[in-house]
C-alpha cells in the first residue's frame, strides 16, 4: 500500500482524452467503465471473468454492504478485495444516492441521513464521517464524499439548498478521510446543481476550493434525458481541473458513454450491462437485442464471433433464446458476461480512437450504426 493515487493524461482529441489512474492495486485505463458490484459481487459473473473482459476497476456500494454483511464483518475478512477475490482497484459510492432510492423512513438533516433498511427495517444513520469509516473498512481505493443527489425535476432554490449541503458534507468527508484513510486511497468530490449552469459552476468551484484528486459529476441520469445530461456536461467539465479524473455517476447506455467521452469524461459506472443481461437484453455494435424474441429461436449465429469472450463467441443466439425461455440460470450468466465484454470493447475502441486522433470519426460511425430502437 505505498503507491500513492495519481492520474496522468495520455492523448487528447478534441475534448476527449485518454489517461491512466495509478493505484496501489493496479492501473485504470481511461476512459474506463466500472462494472457494478453492488453487494460485493458483479451479479452472476465470476470475478475472474469480469477481469478477463478487461475491466480494471469495479464499484461497490456502502449502502448495501453496511446493511449486509456489515462493513465490520467485511473488514474482519480482510476487506472487500479479499472477501470478493477482486484484486484490482475498487471504487465505492458513499450511500446517499442508494438511501434515497432504496430505503424507507428516510430523514435528511444537516448531520446526515437516517433511514430504515430495505432488507429488515432496521434503523441506520449515515453521516459523512460514518460513510468514510465504512468505505475505509471495506478498503476502497477510490471513495466518494457523502452527497445528496437531488430528484429531477427540482426547483432552482431547492437545488441550491441541496448543492450547498453537499458542499458542507464534502468538507466533512474530506476531514474524516484525512483522519483515517491511507495515502494510497483517494476521495472524490461530487459536483451537483441539477440542470442549472450557474449552480454547476458554484458547486465545481466550491469543491475545488476544498480540493480533491478527482471529481464526480452527480445528479444526472435521474430522468433528465440525454440532451439535458449532455448540456450539463458541456457547462460542467470545462470548469473541472484537466489534470484530474472526471467520473460521470450511473451512466449509461453505449450512446451515453460515447457522448460523455466526447465531453471529456474519464470514468463511468452503470448497472445496465448486467441488469439488462439478466433480463435477456444483449448489447451489440448494432444496438440492443431482446434474445427472448421469437426471431432468435432458430438463429445459429453467436452474438459476436469477433470477440474472444466465450459468452459472445461460443454460444448461438438460439441457445441463449432457449436458456431464457427455459428460465435457466446460464442465460443471465452468459448475457451479463457478454454485455460487460461489449462495454469493455467499446471503451477500448474509444481509447484507441482517441490515441490515434480519429475519435470524431469513430463517434460518427458508431452513432450511425448503433440503433437503440428498431426502425
Ligand atoms: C443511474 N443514475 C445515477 N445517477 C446517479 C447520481 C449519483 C449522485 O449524484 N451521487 C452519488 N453518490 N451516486 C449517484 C449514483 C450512483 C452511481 N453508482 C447515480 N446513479
Amino acid at each position: 500500500m505505498t503507491t500513492p493515487f495519481s492520474f496522468s493524461l495520455g492523448a487528447t482529441d478534441g475534448q476527449a482524452r485518454t489517461g491512466a489512474i495509478t493505484t496501489s492495486r493496479g492501473t485504470i485505463r481511461t476512459p474506463a467503465f466500472m462494472p457494478v458490484g453492488t453487494a460485493g459481487t458483479v451479479k452472476a459473473v465470476q470475478m475472474r471473468d469480469v477481469k478477463a473482459t478487461g475491466a480494471d476497476i469495479i464499484l461497490g456500494n456502502t449502502y448495501h454492504l453496511m446493511l449486509r454483511p456489515t462493513a465490520e464483518r467485511v473488514a474482519r475478512f480482510g476487506g472487500l478485495h479479499k472477501f470478493s477475490t477482486w484484486e484490482g482497484p475498487i471504487l465505492t459510492d458513499s450511500g446517499g444516492f442508494q438511501v434515497m432510492s432504496l430505503s424507507a423512513m428516510r430523514k435528511l438533516t444537516e448531520e446526515g441521513v437516517s433511514f430504515q433498511s430495505h432488507i429488515d427495517g432496521s434503523k441506520h444513520m449515515l453521516t459523512p464521517e460514518r460513510s468514510i469509516e465504512i468505505q475505509c473498512l471495506l478498503g476502497a481505493d477510490i471513495q466518494m464524499q457523502l452527497d445528496e443527489c437531488p430528484p429531477f425535476p427540482i426547483s432552482e432554490e431547492a437545488s441550491l439548498e441541496s448543492l450547498e449541503l453537499s458542499v458542507r458534507w464534502a468538507k466533512r468527508s474530506k476531514a474524516a478521510f484525512e483522519e483515517i484513510a491511507g495515502r494510497h486511497q483517494a476521495l472524490y468530490g461530487i459536483v451537483q446543481g441539477s440542470v442549472f449552469p450557474d449552480q454547476r459552476k458554484r458547486s465545481a468551484e466550491a469543491l475545488q476550493e476544498i480540493g480533491f484528486p478527482g471529481y464526480s459529476v452527480g445528479g444526472l441520469a435521474v430522468g433528465e434525458g440525454r440532451e439535458a445530461m449532455f448540456g450539463v456536461l458541456d457547462v460542467t467539465t470545462p470548469l473541472l481541473p484537466k489534470d484530474k479524473p472526471r467520473y460521470l455517476m450511473g451512466v449509461g447506455k453505449p450512446l451515453d458513454l460515447v457522448g460523455a467521452v466526447e465531453r471529456s469524461i474519464d470514468m463511468f459506472d452503470c448497472v445496465l450491462p448486467t441488469r439488462s443481461g439478466r433480463h435477456g437484453q444483449a448489447w451489440t455494435w448494432d444496438g440492443p437485442l431482446n434474445l427472448k424474441n421469437a426471431q432468435f429461436v432458430d438463429d445459429e449465429t453467436p452474438l459476436d464471433p469477433a470477440s474472444d469472450c466465450p459468452a459472445s463467441r461460443d454460444y448461438t443466439k438460439g441457445y441463449l433464446n432457449h436458456l431464457f425461455r427455459a428460465g435457466e440460470y446460464l442465460g443471465p450468466m452468459l448475457l451479463s458476461w457478454h454485455n460487460l465484454d461489449f462495454y469493455q470493447r467499446l471503451m477500448a475502441a474509444m481509447r484507441e480512437a482517441i490515441a490515434e486522433g480519429r475519435f470524431d470519426q469513430f463517434a460518427e460511425e458508431f452513432r450511425a450504426r448503433h440503433r437503440e430502437r428498431k426502425g
